[in-house]
């Protein structure tokens, strides 16, 4: 299968690539080279397709939570300044992610999950599809009309009703669940990435039940925390260079989509033996 791929990659040696294709197509380089980095792209993209393909399909609910945030006129109610700002559902976790966050919700037995950054709602319902009825996820969510529209999306689905938006931003919302001494068996961090040693440092120290994981998505945030010219200190690669200092951690980053590092106590992992 040949696919003429224009769109960004979330992997920035494939953006180097269709650059590096694209120079040698203006130079008139000869064919086999440019077929030969066409199908290396080719490749790359059927990896992420085939992913995909061998990934449980959605429920319908979830199927249509994720076409109507693909299809809403997201530049249109940017510039009614019915949003703070210009959202692209790029930002949404998908089927895939969440498949992962499932699978980790769901082996974990959890029952009370806490997301930061919520979008429309795509991880925090696939996350209530695979809890028991009286499980609960609570979601953080700067944005109103976000949150209008996620409540919308995920009553379709009779799991929305386990999911609970608070509205605000996130650290005051972590802050007040701290204050009712709240604790969570598996958080996901996907919110505004300067947030994010703030939002761990929170999670970790004040609400992650005993035994409980993190999960922080976008730890590869399109492959500046391993550029060479890179800040050290800012974003994600100010938190991953943080997680690295931390003795009483394991953390592992696995690099699906846009990278997703797991976070869990050395004390809840170190055998016994
Ligand atoms: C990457 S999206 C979340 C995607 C979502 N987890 C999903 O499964 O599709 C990040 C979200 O965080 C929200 N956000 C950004 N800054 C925030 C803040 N300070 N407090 C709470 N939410 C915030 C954005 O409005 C956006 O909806």
């Amino acid at each position: 299968m040949v696919r003429k791929m224009s769109k960004r990659s979330r992997d920035p040696a494939i953006n180097k690539l269709r650059e590096v294709k694209a120079e040698a197509e203006s130079l008139g380089i000869p064919e086999t080279i440019i077929n030969g980095l066409q199908a290396v792209d080719d490749l790359a993209t059927a990896r992420e397709d085939y992913c995909d393909s061998k990934t449980s399909t959605a429920s319908e609910p979830m199927a249509a939570l994720i076409k109507d945030t693909l299809e809403h006129p997201w530049q249109n109610v940017y510039e009614e300044g019915k949003t703070a700002w210009n959202i692209t559902p790029r930002m949404m976790s998908g089927n895939l992610e969440g498949y992962v966050l499932k699978f980790l919700v769901s082996a974990s037995k959890s029952k009370n999950v806490l997301e930061v950054g919520m979008l429309t709602g795509c991880a925090a319902l696939g996350m209530a599809e695979v809890m028991p009825d009286d499980g609960k996820v609570v979601t953080c969510e700067i944005d109103p009309y976000l949150v209008d529209l996620a409540r919308k999306l995920m009553d379709r689905s009779p799991h929305g009703k386990k999911v609970e938006i608070l509205t605000g931003p996130a650290i005051e919302s972590l802050n007040g669940l701290a204050k009712k001494n709240q604790k969570f068996d598996f958080i996901f961090i996907d919110a505004d990435k300067p947030g994010y040693c703030d939002y761990f440092n929170i999670c970790f120290s004040e609400l992650l039940a005993p035994g409980g994981t993190i999960a922080m998505d976008n730890a590869l945030f399109g492959g500046k925390p391993y550029m060479e010219d890179s800040p050290p200190n800012e974003g994600v690669t100010k938190f991953n260079n943080m997680i690295v200092t931390r003795k009483d951690i394991y953390y592992v980053l696995m690099p699906i989509r846009d990278g997703i590092m797991l976070i869990r106590r050395k004390e809840d992992m170190n055998g016994t033996v």
